[in-house]
């Protein structure tokens, strides 16, 4: 085959979690980069038993493991972005973070997961500090949800007030270039309505409230694409804008499928042709 045909595909790298039911993780974000149209690579950080009903196992992957894949894409592909979700223990996300560092993975999107929506702890609990200390302050863009940002600012979340303030928190305590707290855990319209904070300027960016009990895999989703949009040449604050707007369409074509919260859905460009 002539090669020189072969057309420039972007190439994205994500670090984080299997979910065996298909609606996050792993599998949510090569499924967003495919319909982004960048080339999706992969290091899997632990194997969860998940369904749309909840989390009931989780399997760690070595640490050294997770380093060999990162280093494995990224000595011979190359990535032009990349986004780390479920990490689990402080171990793995001390070596994700050194690996970040020392081969200067550009565009970093960190979605600091930690609890699932059904209530299951997907990270351990003296895992926060490495990734307040080690791996955030690396990233172009931190991603907290509504919990998260408490976790992370110590401060109750009740209000769009209290979620500027947790921005601006996060910020400065972590050097983070971007904080972007997500609005899916509060209640009401509130649930589509996140904050941007860069250390100067306050965005409020509201995307249309979906009413849908079959949520699961929007922050994966959300992280996924943001990283997508960077690798094309968005710059920060459009890819977020783009990103919602995918977040939105994969909402209102959300599967109902399972006994819980089903998966958003991602084949919405490709129905109705
Ligand atoms: N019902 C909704 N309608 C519109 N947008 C929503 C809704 N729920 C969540 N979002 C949007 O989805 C994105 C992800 O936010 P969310 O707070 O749900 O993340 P998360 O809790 O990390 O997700 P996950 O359930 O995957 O852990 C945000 O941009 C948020 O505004
Ligand atoms: C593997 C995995 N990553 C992230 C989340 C958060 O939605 C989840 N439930 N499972």
């Amino acid at each position: 085959m002539n090669t020189d045909t072969s057309p420039k595909i972007p190439v994205v790298l994500t670090i984080a979690g299997s979910d065996s039911g298909g609606g996050a993780g792993i599998q949510a974000d090569l499924r967003t980069f495919a319909f982004h149209c960048v080339h999706g690579t992969s290091a899997i950080t632990c194997v969860t038993a998940q369904n749309t009903l909840g989390v009931v196992g989780v399997e760690a992957i070595p640490p050294e493991v997770v380093v060999a894949q990162i280093n494995a894409v990224c000595d011979d592909i190359g990535v032009q972005s990349a986004k780390t979700g479920m990490l689990l223990n402080k171990e793995i996300i001390a070596a994700v973070a050194e690996q970040v560092e020392a081969l200067q993975i550009p565009n970093l999107v960190v979605d600091p997961v930690m609890v699932s929506r059904t209530g299951f702890q997907l990270l351990d609990d003296d895992a926060v500090k490495n990734l307040r200390n080690l791996l955030i302050p690396k990233a172009a863009l931190v991603t907290p949800n509504r919990y998260e940002a408490q976790i992370l600012s110590g401060l109750p979340i009740n209000s769009l007030d209290d979620m500027r303030a947790a921005s601006q928190i996060i910020h400065r305590n972590t050097g983070v270039k971007v904080v972007l707290v997500k609005g899916g855990g509060m209640q009401g319209s509130l649930r589509g309505v996140d904050i941007w904070f860069d250390g100067h300027h306050t965005e409020t960016l509201t995307t249309k409230h979906v009413d849908t009990k079959n949520t699961h895999g929007t922050g994966c989703t959300l992280s996924a694409a943001i990283a997508a949009n960077l690798a094309r040449g968005s710059d920060l604050i459009t890819a977020v804008k783009q990103a919602k707007e995918y977040v939105t369409n994969a909402l209102s074509y959300s599967l109902a499928i399972g006994k819980g919260q089903g998966p958003v859905g991602h084949f919405f460009p490709l129905l109705n042709k």
